[in-house]
């Protein structure tokens, strides 16, 4: 089963299962098997030499209890000293090795999952919502990152440790081995005892975090309409509330985790103890040394911590599974859909939209087959009442939206969605407006754009009187926490942008209709500027718009209903003359045109 087959919900995005999350991490491990060898390699050496001063510690006893003269301990204590040196110099680059392998797998992970992110069809983003998405690519980055950087490496040498001395104290003497080995059973009783009560648990947090960032991205993105309804204190509840449900169930996990502590420390106690009642009993019948049973105790002892971080991690592995397991879920998901049809060059900066049909994501067909033909350029505005679906098709013209069947061609090329953005260029009355100097937010458009060319582009649209007022003119830090600019500014910078991008054909969807009737026609006419010699379909919310254009194309419930030039449509009394006289009503100014 591949993780784009389970949903967990129909809001969120789907996390892939445990054995497809180990498949992910075993090819990923596969891919770099030298640089692991190499780091359990060098591990395991120094997880081997510092058992040797415990070893040598033994033999030290009992040559001190053997009252043994000043000439044999030296050799020993020298076996001390190289021992741990090694055993120090070791552990550096071990951990190094195994960091640097954790730190390029994550990172490759991070890239993988933004890039998808990127890829994923706009309806399924707009289907889940960003806080899911937020929250994977940044909380659940963050657990792996953590267990990466600490965990793995601490984790990795403590196992190597563990096996060595289990291995050393049976080497001492195997019932001394045995006797460390009691430790064992109760130790995986404690933890089989923790890990299924914490999975859920971990997954449950997860969810509740995610859950809570998407109520907060929400909140913040629509704070207009939250002051305009008086949501305030709705959106403070639920956002509470959210927040109080990740409070409980942190508290809850860790609750369980103190139980947890409770039972290792038990193990613990179990194991010692039997390591010292078997060396008494095995020094009493000269089995073993006094020196060696000590050491044998030592060792263990010396598990305590190694074991405790092995087990006490876990909750952060598993923590960090769940998170793997999530973004493994939005790596594994489909990118947007591909034109069936073949592809090819585009002959000419025609547009043409073939038998094009169109759902949204379980909601009824939108569009029923619609055909619409742009010569290159040529200025065709869309018009027709709310929701017939005319956003729809200016998504879909611009490859931001893919048809469920049907073709978009430019110049007679079915284009991927990819290369059909290098062709068309979409303005809609979302605009963003990306936190940094002005200069830099025309610069989306074309990177290597000089301070002139911006000033000519700004000029064209009409913006350059104002932005040359602003206080630090070009380089006036707008966007988020910057300067703040009016709607209608925002519609010229979008057209600035897309004077500097140059492509063939643009899309205008809505782009005046936000700005009050006084400036509206201004804004129009840098509408016109900026699309001057491109191909052009506008989507026409003023109807002036459409007057002035080649064709107009009138659509209702997903469905074309009239097409032709303005004044033809007019005479013919149908639909479009219905919405011109219905306009000229309420702006009379207008009929002027
Ligand atoms: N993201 C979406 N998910 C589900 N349905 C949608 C979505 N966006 C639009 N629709 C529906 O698709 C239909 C066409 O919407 P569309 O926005 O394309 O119409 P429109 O003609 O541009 O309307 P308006 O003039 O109000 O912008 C409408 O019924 C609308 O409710």
């Amino acid at each position: 089963m591949t993780a784009s087959d389970q949903t967990t919900g129909p809001e969120r995005l789907p996390v892939a299962d445990a054995r497809r999350t180990w498949a992910w991490l075993r090819a990923e491990l596969r891919g770099r098997w030298r640089a692991g060898a190499l780091a359990v390699l060098v591990g395991a050496v120094g997880a081997a030499a510092s058992v040797v001063p415990v070893y040598a510690l033994g033999r030290l006893v009992d040559l001190v209890t053997e009252q043994a003269p000043g000439s044999a301990i030296v050799p020993v204590a020298a076996v001390i000293l190289v021992g741990a040196l090694v055993g120090g110099l070791a552990a550096g680059p071990g951990t190094y090795l195994i960091s640097r392998l954790c730190e390029q797998m994550l990172a490759d992970l991070r890239e993988s999952t933004v890039a998808r992110a990127l890829s994923l069809p706009v309806t399924t983003l707009e289907r889940v919502g960003k806080g899911d998405l937020l929250s994977r690519v940044s909380t659940d980055t963050a657990a792996i990152g953590k267990a990466a950087s600490n965990v793995m490496p601490t984790m990795i040498s403590a196992f190597l440790l563990v096996v060595v001395s289990v291995a050393a104290m049976a080497g001492l003497d195997w019932r001394l081995g045995l006797a460390g080995a009691v430790a064992i059973p109760l130790y995986v009783m404690a933890l089989r005892w923790y890990l299924p009560r914490a999975a859920p648990k971990y997954a449950e947090e997860r969810r509740a975090v995610a859950d809570n960032s998407q109520l907060l991205v929400e909140s913040m993105q629509g704070v207009r309409t939250v002051h305009a309804y008086r949501l305030e204190q709705r959106r403070l509840h639920g956002i509470g509330n959210a927040s109080h449900e990740v409070r409980d169930i942190s508290v809850s996990v860790f609750t369980l985790f103190t139980r947890f502590v409770g039972r290792v420390n038990r193990s613990e106690f179990f194991g010692l103890a039997a390591i010292l009642v078997t060396g008494f009993l095995l020094v009493r019948q000269g089995h073993v040394t006094v020196g060696e049973s000590a050491a044998a105790a030592v060792l263990f002892h010396r598990l305590f911590n190694p074991i405790g971080m092995l087990l006490f991690t876990f909750d952060e592995v598993q923590a960090a599974a769940a998170s793997l397991a999530r973004l493994v879920g939005v790596i594994d998901l489909a990118p947007a859909e591909e034109p069936r049809d073949g592809t090819g060059e585009p002959a000419d900066a025609s547009l043409e939209l073939a038998d094009v049909h169109f759902r949204y994501d379980g909601a009824p067909e939108v569009l029923h087959g619609v055909s619409i033909s742009l010569p290159a350029g040529s200025r065709v505005a869309l018009v027709g009442s709310t929701g017939a679906g005319k956003s729809t098709i200016a998504a879909i013209a611009a490859g931001i939206l893919t048809p469920g069947s049907g073709s978009v061609r430019v110049g007679g090329a079915a284009l991927p969605p990819g290369s059909l953005r290098e062709h068309v260029a979409i303005i809609t009355q979302e605009v963003h407006v990306f936190a940094g100097p002005l200069i830099e937010d025309l610069r989306l458009a074309r990177p290597d754009a000089s301070p002139q060319e911006a000033a000519a582009a700004l000029a064209a649209v009409g913006a350059l009187d104002w932005a040359k007022d602003l206080p630090d003119g070009l380089g006036t830090v707008v966007g988020e926490g910057g300067h703040e600019l009016t709607t209608a500014q925002v519609q010229q910078l979008a057209l600035a942008r897309l004077i500097l991008a140059d492509p063939p054909i643009a899309i205008l969807d809505e782009a005046t209709a936000e700005a009050g009737s006084l400036g509206a026609r201004k804004l129009e006419e840098s509408a016109v500027a900026a699309t001057r010699g491109r191909t052009t379909l506008i989507v026409a919310h003023r109807l002036t718009q459409a007057a002035s254009a080649d064709r107009v194309v009138v659509l209702e419930h997903g469905r074309i209903v009239e097409e032709g030039g303005h004044r033809e449509l007019v005479a013919a009394g149908g639909r479009y003359a219905e919405l011109w006289r219905a306009w000229e009503a309420r702006t009379p100014t207008s009929s002027s045109r």
